[in-house]
């Protein structure tokens, strides 16, 4: 399988800076690609192009040959951002925020090491580390076929990190997901990826 980004455009507002201009990509199911650019180029808006939150001024965002928009309610291309509190409804508890992805299995929350009395609480009563546990579940449902990691152990401290990032190297490379993953710390991109996209030519 695989996700293209087809000469896309793209501008926050119709006067403003193009943030990406007749910009192509392709990844493999099978790849790990870290995307790579300073601070404001447009990773984080890349993501959300290729997971369908925001649609493209031109161009075409295709998973093997059909617009990811066509995908009618789970998206096979899940994102994960960098502030899991606000990627949460604050109202629902977390066994409602699992139920939301595509039938997550048990095992996956017992890898990602969510402990069963964390299911009855709010978000508010959660860690920032043991909230993100539950939105990188969340985005591993069973018709996951890429994976958009968009800084998300920015915010973790070490162990939390390599314990998340051990899991979900295994995780993808076992199911064949396509991994894109967008940091800031290159020494991490250089051990989780397999190649990389440079947006900054
Ligand atoms: N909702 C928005 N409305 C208007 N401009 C926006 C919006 N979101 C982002 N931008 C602008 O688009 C540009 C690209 O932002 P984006 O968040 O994609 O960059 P980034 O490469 O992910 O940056 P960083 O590494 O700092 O997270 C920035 O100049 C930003 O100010």
């Amino acid at each position: 399988m695989k996700l293209e980004l087809k000469n896309v455009s793209y501008q926050y507002k119709k006067d403003g800076r193009k943030i990406l201009d007749n910009f192509s990509m392709t990844v493999e199911d099978s790849q790990r690609v870290g995307l790579i650019a300073p601070s404001g180029y447009g990773k984080t808006t890349l993501c959300k192009l290729l997971s369908g939150y925001l649609t493209p001024d031109q161009g075409e965002i295709l998973l093997d040959g059909r617009p990811v928009s066509s995908y009618k309610g789970y998206c096979p291309v899940q994102m994960v951002w960098q502030q899991p509190e606000l990627a949460v409804n604050p109202r629902l508890r977390m066994k409602e925020v699992i139920r939301e992805g595509d039938e997550v299995e048990e095992r996956i929350l017992v890898e990602l090491g969510i402990e069963e009395d964390w299911m009855n609480r709010f978000p508010a009563e959660l860690s920032g580390g043991e909230l993100q546990r539950f939105c990188l579940a969340r985005a591993l449902g069973r018709r996951t076929k890429f994976l958009l990691a968009d800084e998300i152990s920015t915010m973790l401290d070490l162990i939390t990190q390599s314990q998340i990032w051990n899991f979900l190297l295994r995780e993808v490379t076992e199911r064949k997901i396509g991994l894109i993953a967008v940091s800031h710390n290159q020494p991490l991109l250089e051990k989780v990826c397999s190649s990389e996209i440079r947006l900054d030519g």
